[in-house]
């Protein structure tokens, strides 16, 4: 049988060159790493929904547009996740922490020195061909 791939909405979030990044809490899976705010796309929900709810839930801010930058496959072995990654520069609001998490905003240059779960390597590359 093969494994259920858990679907993951990720939001880039990006503003005046700088992108915003959050700590994955110790307890959470791939925890005590950064990582772009997103979840888990829930049952009836759309990818673009679930950006939008986790977004807000996580981080406070309204989004208004976004643009689908890649989707990447990944099985970290105890865990098989599809991340739709979607690049956000249109929204409302101040990004911050909502649920305790260190949060802050980073240029490229500091992006890439910051420890991300694996899968995450595929979304700084693709980041790093769109400058
Ligand atoms: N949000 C997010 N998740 C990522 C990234 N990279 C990566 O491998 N993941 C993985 C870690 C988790 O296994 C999964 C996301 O789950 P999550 O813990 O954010 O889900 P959630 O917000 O719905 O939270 P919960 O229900 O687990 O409390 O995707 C990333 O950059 N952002
Ligand atoms: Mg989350």
């Amino acid at each position: 049988m093969s494994k259920k791939v858990v679907n993951v909405a990720v939001g880039v979030i990006v503003k005046q060159g700088k992108y915003f990044v959050c700590k994955r809490s110790d307890e959470q899976h791939q925890g005590g790493l950064w990582e772009f705010p997103g979840g888990k796309v829930e049952v009836n929900e759309s990818v673009e929904q679930a950006l939008a709810r986790e977004l807000a839930e996580e981080i406070g801010i309204e989004v208004k547009g976004s643009e689908h930058l890649l989707t990447i496959e990944h099985d970290y072995g105890d865990k098989q996740v599809r991340l739709v990654v979607h690049t956000v520069e249109d929204f409302t609001g101040e990004a911050k922490g909502l649920e305790g998490q260190p949060s802050q905003w980073v240029d490229f240059e500091k992006l890439r020195t910051l420890d991300f779960p694996a899968a995450n390597v595929d979304i700084i590359d693709a980041l790093a061909v769109q400058k």
